[in-house]
């Protein structure tokens, strides 16, 4: 009975709070990361295995596929988490933009998924899951992360084909934060504006992932849904 998850981008943040926090609830936490850094061996001691991977070089996606395939012969769930918060920027980059945003949001979730679905159907267990970390954006759009946005919105419409696709073994769904944490370089200015976007005023904090990812773990009769985690902004 296979309760081993695949979380993509755990080196920090949210991805790194769920990789810490599942593997301390009883899963077997597998992890990829792109940027080596000292607080992975956190992980490693609570049993996190992890491979490292830049989503962006096919080569490297390509190979880990391989070595999941090798390693495990089920699996309970995949968290697809790594994500690049890219600006538009001027013309001459736009096509690089939008081609990396598509790549990390949606291609390697979408490649991860049809490669690994038969190690979600082959657990013992009587569901495995699919989660798709969007954002509140793909219902609203950005001003100043468009490329950013409509791949979190072609990740969100891949909830829709998998979940039909892969029913009634696989649940899959997505969750859509809002305003979960700042970055070190947000100033106060950029703070107050973005938690005035809200009726709930405060950032939402990665908890607020861990236990919409644990209701969709637990749930025996969602799927093909968004758990909006916005505090109200969609009623500003
Ligand atoms: N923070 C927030 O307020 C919100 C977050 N979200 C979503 O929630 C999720 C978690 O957010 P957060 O923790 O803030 O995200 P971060 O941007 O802080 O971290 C994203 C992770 O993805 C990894 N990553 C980025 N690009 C690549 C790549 N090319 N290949 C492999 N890994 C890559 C990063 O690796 P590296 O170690 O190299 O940096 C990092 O570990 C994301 O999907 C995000 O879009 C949605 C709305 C709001
Ligand atoms: N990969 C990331 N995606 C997003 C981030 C982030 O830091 N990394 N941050 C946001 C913002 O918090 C936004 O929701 C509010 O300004 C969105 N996505």
């Amino acid at each position: 009975m296979s309760k081993t998850i695949l979380i993509t981008g755990v080196g920090k943040r949210v991805g790194f709070y769920l990789a810490q926090h599942l593997s301390q609830e009883g899963y077997q936490v597998v992890g990829t990361y792109r940027t080596l850094r000292p607080a992975l061996q956190k992980l490693e001691a609570l049993g996190v295995k992890l491979f490292q991977c830049d989503f962006y070089d096919i080569a490297q996606t390509e190979q880990l596929i391989a070595e999941l395939k090798a390693n495990y012969s089920s699996l309970r769930g995949i968290i697809h988490n790594a994500s690049d918060w890219l600006p538009d920027k001027d013309h001459e980059c736009a096509i690089a933009t939008i081609e990396k945003m598509m790549r990390i949001h949606a291609s390697t979730p979408y490649a991860l998924n049809l490669a690994l679905a038969p190690l979600l159907q082959s657990n013992q267990l009587q569901f495995s899951d699919i989660i798709h970390i969007t954002d509140y954006v793909v219902d609203k759009g950005s001003k100043k992360h468009a490329a950013y946005a409509a791949s979190k919105a072609a990740l969100q419409n891949l909830t829709l084909s998998f979940a039909a696709k892969y029913a009634p073994k696989i649940k899959v769904n997505s969750i859509a934060p809002a305003m979960l944490m700042f970055n070190p370089d947000d100033d106060d200015n950029y703070k107050q504006k973005a938690l005035n976007k809200a009726l709930i005023k405060q950032e939402g904090g990665e908890v607020e992932a861990l236990r919409a990812v644990k209701y969709l773990l637990d749930s025996s009769y969602t799927t093909g849904q968004t758990l909006k985690i916005d505090g109200g902004r969609h009623l500003v």
